[in-house]
């Protein structure tokens, strides 16, 4: 195979760049030199396998990991610098990371409405319920709630402060198909207003094609390929994404040798 790197449309404004980061554990490098950017209106995939750095990666850019070295910027700010200001302009959704289930839904809003200092909070959470469909379930205990409804939640939470870059991390795991192609339009929607940009993980590669503007395929800490999802594999010689997926999975060594 042969690798190939692209990066997004010059002329589109970056929310996100991310240049030479590294994170080592106990001397042992996790992230290796990473660097991308995600520009503004653009889904960006960072795909991998287990272990590849995905998680490691979306924690430095969050500010809840730091970068053994490297940098980060949030739009022009220096996230090392600049942190609260960076911080202010992200937001994030994984299932790892579930909302307190003893709080109702519009409880969790307001807590995190008032945490990120979000003005006139009672209008936008109006707002939120109505565009993630979640009115009927404003005074539900979030523990009750199904997984689609959760994630609705979640991707409420994560919109509250108008984020300009979205880090979302498998964020429709355990979804049925009808609720996850729901969950993608929004978060395509919220992409197409074109002020922020989306950070996106997911091992499937169907729903990456479908949304993602540009992929990433990190394995053992390293950027290995960068492209169209929907051209990406047939470069590589590859039928599909997955096709291509298991190929960089199997034999990364062969990707980062040509
Ligand atoms: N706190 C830690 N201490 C030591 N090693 C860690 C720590 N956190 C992550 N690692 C290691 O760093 C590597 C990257 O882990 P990371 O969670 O970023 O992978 P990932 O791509 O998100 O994987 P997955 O798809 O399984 O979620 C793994 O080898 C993991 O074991």
């Amino acid at each position: 195979m042969r690798a190939m790197v692209t990066v997004g449309r010059a002329d589109v404004p970056k929310v996100l760049s991310v240049a030479k980061l590294r994170k080592e554990y106990g001397g042992k490098a996790a992230v290796e030199g990473v660097s991308f950017e995600v520009g503004r209106g653009e889904i960006v995939g960072l795909l991998g396998p287990n272990g590849a750095g995905k998680t490691t990666t979306i924690n430095m850019v969050l500010g809840v990991l730091q970068p053994t070295s490297g940098t980060i910027h949030i739009q022009d700010l220096d996230l090392a610098a600049q942190r609260s200001a960076a911080l202010a302009l992200t937001n994030f959704a994984a299932v790892y990371s579930p909302l307190p289930g003893n709080l109702s839904v519009y409880q969790n809003l307001r807590v995190f409405g008032l945490i990120y200092g979000v003005k006139s909070l009672g209008a936008r959470i109006a707002e939120l319920l109505e565009q993630f469909d979640l009115v009927k379930y404003r005074d539900v205990k979030c523990g009750v709630l199904s997984s689609g409804e959760q994630t609705r939640v979640a991707l409420a939470k994560a919109m509250l402060n108008r984020p300009h870059l979205l880090l979302l991390d498998e964020p429709t795991a355990s979804l049925d198909p009808a609720t996850a192609r729901d969950i993608r339009a929004r978060i395509r929607e919220f992409a197409a207003r074109d002020t922020g940009g989306v950070l996106w993980t997911s091992h499937n590669m169907y729903e990456v094609e479908e949304v993602c503007d540009r992929v990433l395929f990190l394995a053992r800490g390293r950027v290995l390929l960068e492209g169209n999802p929907r051209t990406l594999p047939g470069e590589h010689g590859q039928a599909s994404l997955e096709e291509l997926f298991i190929a960089v999975a199997r034999e990364p060594l062969a990707l980062e040798r040509s």
